[in-house]
Order: C-alpha cells, then sequence, then structure tokens
C-alpha cells in the first residue's frame, strides 16, 4: 500500500427510513489535516480522468453514487513507495473515504453503465491563476496502467 494513503470504511447505520452515514469528523485529523475546499463532479461511464497530482494539497475522495476504478501512483522522490500503483474499487458497491496525500497521482475510471459522481475535499483552495494541478497522460508509459476490464 501506497505509504500515507488512508481508507476509512464508511458505516452505514440502515433503517426503514434509509441510511444515515459519517464522512468526515473534526477529530480525523490524520484524513484532512485542514480543511481547504469540498468539490463535486460527475463523469459519464467509461471515462478516465488521469492522471492529476498535486504539490501542496492532500484530497480526500468519495464517489456517492455510481462506481469507479480509482489508481493512485506515488510519485514522491523520498517515499519508500516511490514507483508503487495501487487501485481501489470504490463508489455504491464499496462506500469508502480515500485519503491521497500530494505527491501520490491520481485517476479513475467510471464503472458500469451509469455516471459516477465523487464529492471530494481538499486541504487547499483551487486558485485560478496558479493551480496545484499538475497532469500526467492517462496512458503514460511510466505508469503503463492497464485500463481495461479484463474478461475472465
Ligand atoms: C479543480 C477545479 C477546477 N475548476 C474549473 C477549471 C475548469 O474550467 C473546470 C474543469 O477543471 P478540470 O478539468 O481541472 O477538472 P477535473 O479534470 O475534474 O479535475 C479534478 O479531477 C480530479 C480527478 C482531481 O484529482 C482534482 O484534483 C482535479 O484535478 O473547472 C475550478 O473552478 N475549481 C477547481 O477546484
Amino acid at each position: 500500500m501506497i505509504l500515507g494513503v488512508k481508507v476509512k470504511k464508511l458505516i452505514k447505520h440502515c433503517d426503514d427510513r434509509g441510511f444515515f452515514s459519517e464522512l468526515i469528523r473534526d477529530d480525523e485529523p490524520a484524513l484532512l489535516s485542514k480543511f481547504g475546499q469540498a468539490s463535486w463532479s460527475m463523469s459519464y461511464p467509461g471515462v478516465i480522468k488521469a492522471f492529476h497530482y498535486h504539490e501542496k494539497q492532500d484530497d480526500l475522495w468519495f464517489f456517492p453514487s455510481g462506481n469507479a476504478q480509482v489508481v493512485l501512483h506515488d510519485l514522491r522522490e523520498n517515499s519508500l513507495t516511490k514507483g508503487d500503483t495501487d487501485v481501489y474499487y470504490m463508489g455504491e458497491e464499496n462506500p469508502i473515504m480515500l485519503f491521497i496525500p500530494k505527491g501520490v497521482a491520481h485517476g479513475y475510471r467510471v464503472l458500469g453503465q451509469k455516471p459516477a459522481t465523487i464529492i471530494y475535499f481538499t486541504t487547499e483552495s483551487y486558485k485560478p491563476d496558479n493551480p496545484d494541478e499538475k497532469r500526467i497522460p492517462w496512458d503514460d508509459p511510466s505508469i503503463s496502467f492497464d485500463w481495461e476490464t479484463k474478461n475472465r
């Protein structure tokens, strides 16, 4: 597992009305050291958004609807897991919060036949004049992640 990445499994309190679940609390600083921004985005089935990374901000991801294949790749020079790639399947079928530290490239592919929505929290707010948004092509050979679903 890439160093510094954290997973919080959400607890669904189900009853006859539906369910309730906590996402993040102020006594979980390990998950988000500070609040910068909350963002919401939707992607259509099959879309790949990858790879992005940040120099200053940490991300905390949650997919409230749909499902995604999330791919992380450690770019940090001084990390013991530099060069490692990890995959998470998250969303409706696996409701988790995923903490992605700065310097870890991240991206996702929407799985299934319906759009996926993501709500994510960042430790910094977006600066339109100088965004902390770095990009690596989704099929970059240095990561060489195979995004195809394997029928087996
Ligand atoms: C990220 C961001 C974008 N924008 C604007 C810029 C642009 O006009 C439009 C779409 O921006 P992007 O193409 O960068 O959006 P998107 O490709 O959804 O970017 C996001 O993807 C996820 C997977 C991440 O990891 C985030 O860090 C962020 O990079 O929204 C904001 O106004 N605020 C923001 O915080």
